[in-house]
C-alpha cells in the first residue's frame, strides 16, 4: 500500500466547469501559483482543443517555473473513426508543450454505444491509440477511465478491458473517475480493490460530489490502494462538484497518516483556499471543514467554557495545523467565558472582573432578545465590550434628524436628511441629499462631522442588509439593519435595530463612525496583514 498520495488539482478544467465560474488567464496563472506553493503535485490547467484562453495559459505558463508541480493539459481520446495523429485535440495537447497530458476515455459500454455511438471495439482502439500516441511523443500520460464505476457495475468486463487498454499502451497512471458521483464508498473501495488487482499501473480517483461524497469516495479509494487524488480546492467543478481538495489533503494526511504535503505547506491550505475563492469570485461558506471562518468558532457558552481549559475539548484537530485560527462568538448563548475570551482578543484592560462580565453578558442578551445578533456585528460587539471595560469618550450627540422623501410625477425619487447633532459642545445643523434615505443621512452626518474628524472623508458604506425579524414578541414589527463600512483596507460591520427601517439604519450608521474614529482593533489589523498576505489588498 502506498504511503504518500500525490494530489492533481483540476480547480483549472473541471472547477472551471462549475456554474459561475470563469477565469481569465491572469486569474489562472495567480491560481496556478498558488496551487504549486500549496505544494500539489499536478496542476491540471485546461483544455487547449476547447478554447484560445486554455491555449493562451499553456503558452505562458511553458516558459514559467514551478516548484513542485507539474502542468498538466487535458484532452480526450481521438475521434472514431479516425487516426490518433490526426486528431486535433491530441495534437493541441502536444503542441501545448506540457509534460503530462490527461486524456479521459469511456469505460461505460452504455456510453459508447449511446453517447459517442460508436462499437464497444472501436472505443478500445481509441483507447489504444490515444495513449500511445500521446506516448511516442514522450509525455507522461493520466488515463482518466470516465464512468469506470458505473461501467464496473454496468458491465466489469468491458470496463475493465479499457483500463487494460491504456495500462497495454503505456499509461503512467489510470485514474478512475465517478463521474456523475453517483457511489458511495463501500462500492468504491471494492471496485478499486478489483482493478489493483487486474492493473499494474498506479491507480487514481476522481470523484464528483453528486451525493456530497465525493470526500468520502477519495479516502475510500486511497485506502483501497489508489495513489493519486484528482480535486479541485473549495470543491468547485461541473454540477455538484469534484473532491474537496481543502478537506481531501488534511484527512488524508492528518487522520489517515499519509504523506501528501509538507506541515509549513499544510499551514498555507485555509489562505489558499480563501485566496482562490476570492479570484474565482466566489462566497466561501463560513462552514467549510478545515479552513472556512467558523471551522474553528465556538458559540455555545459551554463549549467556550470547555476550550479555555483545554482546546481538544471542542475542536477535532489543532486549527493551526490548516493556518486556521479558534475564533469565539459572542451571542445570547454565550456565558461568561465568551465574553472573557472576546475581551482578552480585543487585548481590553480588565481583571477578570465577573460581576463585569456578567452584567454584559445580560446586555447582550437582552439585546439579542430584542433582534440584536452579534455574529456578523463584530464592530457593534467590539464597541459595547470596550465602553464596559475601557469607557469610551463620545464623539458627538445627536439632538434631531429629519427625513424628507419626494416623488414627483415627473421626477426620481429624492431624498433629503436634515441632522443637528453637538460635536465638542458645539451644535451643527447640516443637510444633504442622497440617492436612498440612508445615503442622506450618511451625507449629512459626514458633513457635520467632518471639520472634527477629517479621516472619515475616508470611508463609505459598502454594503447595507435589512431583516425583517420575527414576529416574536420582542422582535415583532423590527428591522435589524447590517452595514458594512471599508477604508479600502479594513471593512467592519455595525448593527441597528428598532421598528423604524432610518432609525435603525441611524444606530448602525453612528456606530460604524464611532467605530473608524475610535480606532481599530487587533483583529482589524490582522485580517487586513491576512488579506495582504493573499494580495487581496492593493495599497
Ligand atoms: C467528464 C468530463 O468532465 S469530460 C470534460 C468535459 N468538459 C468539456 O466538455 C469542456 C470543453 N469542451 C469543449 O470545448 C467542446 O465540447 C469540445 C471542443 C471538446 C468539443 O466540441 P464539439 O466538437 O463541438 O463537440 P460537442 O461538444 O458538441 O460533442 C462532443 C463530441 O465529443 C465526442 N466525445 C465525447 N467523449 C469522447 C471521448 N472520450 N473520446 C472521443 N470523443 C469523445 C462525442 O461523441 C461528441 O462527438 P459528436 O459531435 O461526433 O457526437
Ligand atoms: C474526467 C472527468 O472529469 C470525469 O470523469 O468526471
Amino acid at each position: 500500500m502506498p504511503t504518500s498520495v500525490k494530489i492533481f488539482d483540476t480547480t483549472l478544467r473541471d472547477g472551471t466547469q462549475g456554474e459561475g465560474i470563469s477565469l481569465s488567464v491572469e486569474d489562472k496563472i495567480k491560481i496556478a501559483r498558488k496551487l504549486d506553493e500549496l505544494g500539489v503535485h499536478y496542476i491540471e490547467g485546461g483544455w487547449p482543443g476547447s478554447n484560445s484562453k486554455d491555449i493562451e495559459f499553456f503558452e505562458r505558463t511553458r516558459t514559467m517555473t514551478f516548484k513542485n508541480a507539474k502542468i498538466t493539459a487535458f484532452g480526450s481520446t481521438r475521434r472514431k473513426d479516425s487516426k490518433a495523429c490526426d486528431d486535433i485535440n491530441l495534437n493541441r495537447l502536444v503542441d501545448s508543450g506540457v509534460q503530462v497530458a490527461t486524456i479521459f476515455g469511456k469505460s461505460w459500454d452504455f456510453h459508447v454505444t449511446t453517447a459517442i455511438q460508436t462499437t464497444l471495439e472501436e472505443n478500445l482502439n481509441m483507447i489504444y491509440d490515444s495513449v500511445q500516441f500521446l506516448k511516442s511523443k514522450g509525455l507522461e500520460v493520466i488515463y482518466d477511465a470516465e464512468h469506470f464505476f458505473d461501467g464496473y457495475k454496468n458491465n466489469a468486463e468491458y470496463a475493465l478491458q479499457t483500463i487494460s487498454k491504456a495500462q497495454d499502451a503505456g499509461a503512467d497512471w489510470i485514474v478512475l473517475c465517478d463521474t456523475n458521483g453517483g457511489s458511495l464508498p463501500g462500492e468504491i473501495a471494492q471496485i478499486v480493490g478489483a482493478v489493483k488487482a487486474h492493473v499494474s499501473t498506479p491507480v487514481g480517483i476522481h470523484a464528483h460530489n453528486d451525493c456530497e461524497l465525493a470526500v468520502a469516495n477519495s479516502l475510500a479509494a486511497v485506502q483501497a490502494g489508489a495513489g493519486q487524488v484528482q480535486g479541485t480546492i473549495n470543491g468547485y467543478g461541473e454540477r455538484c462538484g469534484n473532491a474537496n481538495l481543502s478537506s481531501v489533503i488534511p484527512n488524508l494526511q492528518l487522520k489517515l497518516g499519509y504523506s501528501v504535503l509538507s506541515d509549513e505547506q499544510l499551514k498555507s491550505l485555509t489562505s489558499v483556499s480563501r485566496y482562490i475563492s476570492e479570484i474565482a469570485n466566489m462566497h466561501m461558506p463560513i462552514n467549510q471543514p478545515f479552513v472556512g471562518n467558523a471551522a474553528f468558532a465556538h458559540k455555545g457558552g459551554i463549549h467556550v467554557s470547555a476550550i479555555l481549559k483545554d482546546a481538544s475539548t471542542y475542536e477535532h484537530i489543532k486549527p493551526e495545523l490548516v493556518g486556521n485560527k479558534q475564533r469565539v462568538l459572542v451571542s445570547e448563548l454565550a456565558g461568561q467565558s465568551n465574553v472573557l475570551v472576546k475581551a482578552q482578543e480585543l487585548n481590553l484592560d480588565f481583571d477578570r472582573d465577573p460581576q463585569k462580565s456578567k452584567e454584559i453578558i445580560e446586555k447582550i442578551k437582552e439585546m439579542e432578545h430584542q433582534g440584536y445578533q452579534f455574529e456578523g456585528a463584530d464592530a457593534t460587539l467590539e464597541l459595547i465590550l470596550r465602553e464596559a471595560f475601557e469607557g469610551l469618550e463620545e464623539i458627538f450627540t445627536l439632538e434631531s434628524f429629519k427625513m424628507l422623501v419626494e416623488k414627483t410625477a415627473n421626477h426620481a425619487v429624492v431624498s433629503e436628511a436634515i441632522v443637528k447633532v453637538k460635536v465638542h459642545g458645539e451644535t451643527i445643523y447640516t443637510a444633504a441629499e442622497g440617492n436612498g434615505p440612508v445615503n442622506a443621512l450618511d451625507n449629512a452626518l459626514r458633513k457635520a462631522l467632518i471639520q472634527y474628524y477629517p479621516d472619515i472623508k475616508n470611508i463609505h458604506l459598502s454594503d447595507y442588509k435589512v431583516r425583517v425579524l420575527d414576529e416574536k414578541d420582542a422582535t415583532a414589527g423590527k428591522v435589524r439593519v447590517l452595514m458594512e463600512t471599508t477604508d479600502f483596507s479594513s471593512t467592519w460591520n455595525t448593527l441597528g435595530v428598532s421598528s423604524n427601517i432610518i432609525e435603525a439604519s441611524w444606530y448602525a450608521l453612528v456606530d460604524s463612525l464611532r467605530y473608524a474614529l475610535l480606532g481599530r482593533t487587533r483583529i482589524e489589523r490582522e485580517d487586513k496583514d491576512q488579506l495582504e498576505q493573499l494580495g487581496v489588498v492593493n495599497h
